[in-house]
């Protein structure tokens, strides 16, 4: 054993009784003092419908669902595609939350180490840290403005991170799994990694960042990944679902079985990184290094971490249920992360999901290219709600998508203004005035068949089957095929004629009607919460409901039969204003949608 493994299990032994390790068991009082939820929206606007469920304590004694986004590499401010991810991981967080069945936490962040910050901050003539400073807290903003409900910010400048990288690579170096050798290949430092020659274009040039990969001969440490190619192999025949969607997981089996190269995890000559703690005059790959960030931010900013840490990492809530992540980076966690974490003994993530790319004229936009769409500019301009909406219906989950600000106006005007705010603000209307804004039968009474009802239960399973396998697009649709039929019934039926001048039975039909619209759009805003949480929350509130009563349901709550007779509904005000104006960003690519 090295003296840095030594000193390392010395502090074990003396810290564990000192300071134990956080426990996701302590969530409820964590959560409130983690310097992630210090900044996350929840503070300012908890939207989230049963984001009460951690606080309440009533999951104790359960691993939490713990969901993660990239953490997403501070060379320059976040774009749309950043927003991207962290807005579908949001939605699967809300999603866990309303099922009540754990506590849920949910993981973003920053990376912050690598040639690429030291050149970005040079550029400025700032310090490496400094910079990071800037840019995290530009990260943390983007994420206030777009409701996400993070648990936890991690940045991988934290003391706690520091600490457990170097405490899980020593674990592997002295298993043997690591060893020093002689490199050279060609490097891309927009990807930050040494490319194959098959992952290159003509002239060695980057697919990607579109420059040259540039010639590089250093010394280095490699890990052994050769070693767990069967291993890798096998988690993939047991776990079809291990990579999802599908295509991805066929790409991944294909690298595993073209062979699992042993790759380097230090830098000889990059500065701005963690150290080797067997050998201080290297620094970790970056990309090594950032991976951990999905454990250290399960532990407090400034706790000591030793190996006897890593043993009891369970116990703050590891393994993450799901890695969310763009496919550009799939290598890193569905190969070399797993196999660094059966080298060091420690269990695997349960899922990783590899989505598609948001691209400008055909292109991944990206901080690197610099073709990025300035998610600022829209949620300044349209709202959380309307930029979260547009994209997880308009681009199917695991594919690719264009953005077209016209197709933006049209789409979230049609389904959120006209379908969902119209339909409301009509029937409150309504109700106002012909049953003095009081909810004139039990919902409950609707026989099973009664067209809203028998439909919005359909559709009700229809969502929630689509939330469970991360088809967004499809969740939305099944939402909105509610709300479709409910602007279908309303004309139809025309209650405004029959409650005006109708007989007593006939208003007494008219009354129904708008009971059964009303009803229906409850159980849409409950269901269209994860990914519209302010509308829904004003849906809520118009249906006469607080905000506490909102934070409280669950799924349960979809079921039909919410609205009780004589309960009082608000004052219709517009939930969500009809976009009219004109264009923000520049013309972008003609066609958007569905690929
Ligand atoms: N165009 C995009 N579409 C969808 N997601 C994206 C896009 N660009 C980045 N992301 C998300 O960010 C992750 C990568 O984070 P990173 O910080 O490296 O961003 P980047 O813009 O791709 O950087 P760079 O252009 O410097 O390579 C992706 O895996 C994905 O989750």
């Amino acid at each position: 054993m090295n003296t840095a493994s030594r000193l390392l299990q010395q502090h074990a032994g003396s810290c564990a009784l000192r300071q134990p390790i956080r426990s996701w068991r302590d969530l409820p009082r964590k959560r409130a003092a983690s310097p992630g939820h210090r900044t996350c929206a929840r503070r300012k606007t908890c939207t989230s419908a049963a984001a009460g469920n951690q606080a309440s304590g009533e999951h104790s004694g359960q691993k939490p669902y713990v969901v993660t986004t990239p953490l997403y590499y501070v060379n320059a401010a976040p774009h749309m595609g950043s927003a991207y991810s962290t807005i579908a991981t949001d939605v699967a967080a809300r999603f866990h939350r309303l099922k009540k069945e754990q506590p849920v936490v949910f993981i973003t962040g920053t990376d912050e180490h690598g040639e690429k910050i030291a050149a970005a901050a040079e550029a400025k003539q700032v310090s490496p840290q400094d910079h990071c400073d800037t840019v995290a807290a530009e990260f943390k903003d983007l994420w206030e403005k777009f409701d996400i409900s993070t648990d936890s910010f991690v940045r991988t400048t934290q003391p706690s991170h520091e600490r457990l990288v170097q405490a899980l690579l020593q674990r592997i170096y002295d298993k043997g799994d690591i060893y020093k050798a002689a490199y050279e290949g060609h490097y891309c430092v927009g990807c930050e990694k040494y490319m194959d020659e098959e992952e290159m274009g003509p002239n060695h040039t980057c697919p990607t960042h579109r420059t040259e990969c540039k010639l590089r001969q250093e010394e280095n440490y490699f890990f052994k990944l050769s070693k767990y190619q069967q291993q890798l192999e096998q988690l993939l025949q047991d776990q079809p679902d291990f990579v999802q969607p599908a295509p991805r997981r066929n790409e991944v089996l294909g690298w595993i079985k073209s062979g699992a190269k042993d790759f380097s995890i230090s830098r000889s000559k990059v500065e701005w990184g963690i150290r080797i703690p067997w050998d201080p005059s290297q620094t970790i790959y970056v990309w090594i290094d950032a991976l951990h960030g999905y454990m250290s931010a399960l532990l407090d900013d400034n706790q000591d971490v030793s190996l006897h840490t890593l043993d009891r990492i369970t116990e703050a809530g590891w393994p993450a249920d799901v890695h969310v992540i763009g496919k550009d980076i799939l290598r890193f966690h569905a190969v070399m992360w797993p196999a660094l974490l059966m080298s060091a003994e420690l269990p695997l993530p349960g899922k990783v999901f590899a989505h598609g790319f948001l691209t400008k004229d055909g292109h991944k936009m990206g901080k690197s290219l610099g073709n990025v769409l300035d998610p600022n500019v829209l949620v300044d301009a349209y709202g959380s709600d309307a930029v979260r909406f547009f994209f997880l219906k308009e681009v199917t989950f695991g594919s690719d998508g264009d953005f077209s600000e016209e197709r933006f106006q049209n789409i979230v005007n049609a389904n959120l203004a006209n379908d969902i705010g119209n339909l409301l603000n009509r029937s409150l209307n309504l109700l106002h005035k012909f049953c003095d804004g009081e909810y004139p039968v039990d919902s409950s009474d609707a026989p099973e068949s009664a067209v809203l009802r028998e439909l919005a239960t359909r559709q009700a399973e229809a969502a929630v089957q689509a939330y469970e396998r991360w088809d967004f697009s499809g969740a939305a649709e099944a939402v909105l095929a509610i709300s479709g039929r409910g602007n279908g019934y309303m004309e139809e039926q025309a209650p405004w004629g029959t409650l005006k001048k109708g007989n007593d039975e006939q208003k007494a039909q008219g009354r129904q009607v708008l009971a059964d619209v009303l009803e229906a759009l409850r159980i849409v805003a409950l269901l269209i919460s994860p990914i519209t949480p302010r509308l829904a929350l004003a849906m809520y509130t118009q249906l006469g409901f607080s905000e506490e009563h909102f934070k409280q349901l669950s799924l349960a709550d979809v079921a039909w039969g919410g609205l009780k007779e004589g309960h009082a509904l608000s004052k219709p005000v517009p939930v969500f204003k009809r976009i009219d104006q004109e264009f923000v960003t520049e013309p972008a690519a003609a066609v958007a949608g569905k690929r």
